[in-house]
């Protein structure tokens, strides 16, 4: 029996790197979630552990201390086809999406596979992973070119229709926008919206964009030196930081009342619908 609120949690963790005296503690106790259906924004500067609790919570660095539950399932010190099972209910995207793109398969391979990692038959597949590339808005010609053959924010799409085709529970999106220029910025992130909203997907959305974390948002984390000083919804934590390093991070935002572009364009969208 579990008493979170949160559809995914973690309680107390603790990540460390290295061993003996070599050993740094890079998570202090970190307790934090996602509600069901909702998008918990994860922000800090570079080096404070944001990724580090990405990849602890899919299996790739291991904990210290702490528990990680997904739907009240502890998951803490799974390994072999109990980490596998894990790896699927928990999609992580990442910034560089060449790192869940094999080069060596082609996009309707590598989609098949998220679907049916036995059977990765791409002509078996063929109809679903068209649905896949539509819905991320890719032609269904997509299915026979590899990787290298599309641009950066396609193949970031293609990295998040890889990742939704798995049927996952949640999906972690690791500062997926970081490498794109603006205006691929905003087609990457209005795509996000639409299948958030059309999916009803719970979501960690981990970025240092305080603008776009506020817009994709429900609510927000804050991470410091491998500390979570506070979370809360977005509205809250933006108008009321209870901590001063909150203030200081929303304080060196640039034009911070501008809306990014994107949010822009969802906006008229919206009023057009
Ligand atoms: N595999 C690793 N081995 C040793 N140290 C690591 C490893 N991965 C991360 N670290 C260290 O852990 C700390 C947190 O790194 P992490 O990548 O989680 O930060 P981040 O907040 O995601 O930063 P960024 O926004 O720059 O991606 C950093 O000091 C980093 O050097």
């Amino acid at each position: 029996m579990t008493t979170s609120p949160y559809k995914l949690a973690v309680e107390d963790l603790t990540v460390a790197f290295g061993h003996g005296r070599r050993a740094r503690t890079v998570l202090h106790g970190v307790s934090t979630g996602v509600r069901a259906g909702q998008t918990l924004g994860l922000v800090g500067e570079s080096g404070s552990g944001k990724s580090t609790i990405a990849k602890a919570i899919v299996g790739i660095h291991p904990i210290r201390t702490g528990r990680i539950t997904l739907g009240g399932e502890d998951l803490t010190g799974l390994r072999g086809r109990g980490l596998v099972a894990v790896r699927r209910r928990i999609q992580l995207v990442s910034q560089d999406p060449y790192a869940s793109l094999n080069p060596r398969m082609t996009i309707g391979e590598a989609i098949a596979e998220a679907v049916d990692p036995v059977r990765a038959d791409a002509r078996k597949h063929a109809a679903t992973v068209e649905r896949w590339l539509e819905t991320v808005a890719l032609d269904g010609s997509a299915a026979a070119r590899y990787p290298h053959e599309f641009s950066g924010g396609q193949r970031q799409r293609i990295a998040v229709a890889r990742a939704l085709a798995v049927e996952p529970e949640v999906v972690i999106a690791d500062e997926i926008t970081s490498a794109l220029d603006a205006s691929v910025q905003a087609e990457v992130l209005n795509l996000l919206e639409e299948l958030r909203r059309s999916l009803a997907l719970t979501m960690v959305f981990i970025s240092h964009d305080l603008a776009v974390v506020r817009h994709v948002s429900d609510e927000v984390a804050v991470l410091c030196r491998g500390e979570l000083l506070e979370q809360g919804r977005v509205r809250d934590v933006y108008r009321a930081p209870r901590h001063p390093y909150t203030r200081r991070l929303l304080a060196s935002v640039p034009a911070f009342e501008e809306k990014p572009a994107f949010e822009k364009t969802l906006e008229k969208k919206e009023s057009a619908a």
